[in-house]
């Protein structure tokens, strides 16, 4: 059975995003069975919505925003129902230095009623809590930890890497060579 959250819960009640977007539950898993879906369709570009967060230590339902593993922000709004799928349809893209210009961003053409999807390891190096994926994808890597066990290509095939996942590869590299 699927049931059907049309409100958010109201510390996350935006009015746009809550015209946008709503959460779905998939009572046929006993946890984390939230998934957020789209009321309409966005093409390959298009800004769904700002990242907005505030700074926490990380925990599963964190994202990373810089390099260090205690760059980290619970995202403060209905975004934080997204979940991770290997072949994703949206990249949360926080590149910019400016946090006010952190938004969503479609990799792909979104139908209505279609779940949103980040590629979990584009912004975590570790993940607090790896799960087994069950995104089903033919893409998909099974279990998930985090960048730091996927490879950069792999990430990129994904459309979109952050930055501090560059910088945390290539410092990788630096130390195994020197
Ligand atoms: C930020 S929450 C996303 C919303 C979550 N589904 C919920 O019900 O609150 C992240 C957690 O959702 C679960 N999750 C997200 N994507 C998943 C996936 N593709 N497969 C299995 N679990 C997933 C994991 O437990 C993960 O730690």
């Amino acid at each position: 059975m699927h049931i059907v959250e049309n409100q958010p819960p109201s510390r996350m009640i935006d009015a746009g995003l809550s015209r946008d977007f709503y959460v779905h539950r998939d009572a046929s898993w006993q946890e984390f069975s939230a998934s957020l879906r789209t009321n309409k369709r966005w093409k390959a570009g298009d800004v769904l919505g700002p990242v907005r967060g505030t700074k926490s230590p990380r925990k599963y339902d964190t994202v990373q925003c810089g390099p260090s593993s205690e760059d980290n922000i619970t995202v403060d709004s209905i975004f934080v129902y997204v979940n991770h799928s290997c072949d994703p349809n949206v990249a949360f893209d926080m590149s910019s230095k400016h946090p006010s210009e952190w938004h969503i961003r479609a990799l792909k053409a979104i139908d209505a009623e279609e779940e949103l999807t980040f590629f979990y390891p584009s912004t975590e190096w570790e993940l607090d809590q790896p799960f087994e994926c069950r995104c089903a994808s033919p893409m998909c890597l099974g279990l998930v930890r985090g960048a730091r066990d996927v490879g950069l290509e792999q990430i990129k095939a994904r459309g979109y890497v952050s930055p501090w996942i560059i910088e945390l590869f290539r410092d990788r590299e630096e130390r195994v060579g020197a």
